[in-house]
């Protein structure tokens, strides 16, 4: 039985829902997937909460759901849609490890070598780039302050908002906002300390991923990203994309290409036309199971 195989099973087992799930990561970066493409009916709040806690959950840093594409999203060629939810609950536009994870499955799923994917930021082209290792078309990045969203016109090139050794930013979106700081010196624990003061400045009315990067050589970067809603993960591929970008823009790299390395590893970045990015990095399992739908507080019968 493959992965999609599994998500699509039901339990034989008289409870009142039990979900069935793939837990991957990329670079660490965690997520639980669940396919809805037969299911109607949304997750609500509660559940996405308790689906990504490692208390009481399968535990992820994002719930990822596979769902049929929109009218509009088939039209584009789309095999499927991925929503993505932070854990918090709260949906989000872009996931750059995330895209790598589900589309691993579904190229699993439709034995191709190209599977495109619909997201709330548009329908992405993802493809087979090795053992486990998948790329993903990312954008375009937009340094529009209305796009990103910021809550007033200020020049996103240099955003003046300081804390701790950030200054002098760059606000983009690429489907999700992001602020991205180039410091001398990159100290990943330190980040906790300083970080959220940006993410939740009223200059972001939907919050931002801030990262904090430090320029290597002209082709590679340190980078380590304070996730909405408050999250230090060990990689961000979207905040990876980003912050070459922002990078190449000031002139801080000359390469197209550049490799970023995050806490957990390193994805390769390529900037291309259009404001457009290919991100490459690898894929993993961790487990798979069921998680206990419904009110948790209902007895269910046991797997057989
Ligand atoms: N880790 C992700 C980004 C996930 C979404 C982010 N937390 C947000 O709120 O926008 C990535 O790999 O891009």
């Amino acid at each position: 039985m493959n992965h999609m195989e599994f998500l699509a099973q039901t339990p034989s087992v008289d409870a009142p829902t039990l979900w069935s799930f793939v837990k991957m990561h990329g670079l660490e970066n965690y997520f639980v997937i669940v396919d809805r493409r037969e299911v109607a009916k949304p997750f609500d709040v509660e559940d996405i909460v308790r689906i990504c806690s490692t208390n009481v959950g399968a535990g992820g840093e994002q719930l990822l759901t596979i769902e049929r594409p929109s009218d509009e999203g088939r039209k584009a060629g789309a095999y499927a849609q991925m929503r993505i939810f932070n854990i918090d609950g709260k949906e989000v536009g872009a996931c750059g490890n995330a895209t790598r994870c589900v589309a691993y499955l579904l190229l699993e799923e439709t034995e191709t070598e190209e599977v495109l994917i619909e997201t709330k930021s548009g329908v992405l082209q993802c493809c087979g780039a090795g053992l486990r290792q998948i790329s993903v078309k990312l954008g375009p990045i937009s340094l529009d302050w209305q796009q990103i969203p910021l809550s007033r016109e200020i020049d996103t090139r240099h955003v003046l908002l300081t804390s701790g050794p950030l200054s002098n930013g760059v606000a983009l979106n690429i489907g999700n906002p992001h602020a991205v700081f180039f410091v001398d010196q990159l100290v990943v624990d330190d980040i906790p300390t300083y970080a959220p003061v940006v993410q939740n400045d009223p200059l972001f009315p939907e919050g931002v991923n801030v990262g904090v990067a430090q320029i290597v050589d002209s082709q590679t970067i340190r980078l380590a990203v304070w996730e909405r809603p408050g999250i230090l993960t060990k990689a961000c591929g979207t905040g990876a994309c980003v912050a070459v970008y922002a990078a190449k823009m000031r002139g801080l790299v000359n390469s197209p290409k550049v490799t970023v390395h995050l806490p957990a590893g390193e994805l390769q970045i390529e900037l291309v036309e259009n404001n457009m990015v290919i991100m490459t990095g690898p894929v993993a399992f961790c487990c798979h199971g069921f998680i206990e739908g419904g009110n948790p507080s209902t007895p269910v019968l046991a797997l057989a």
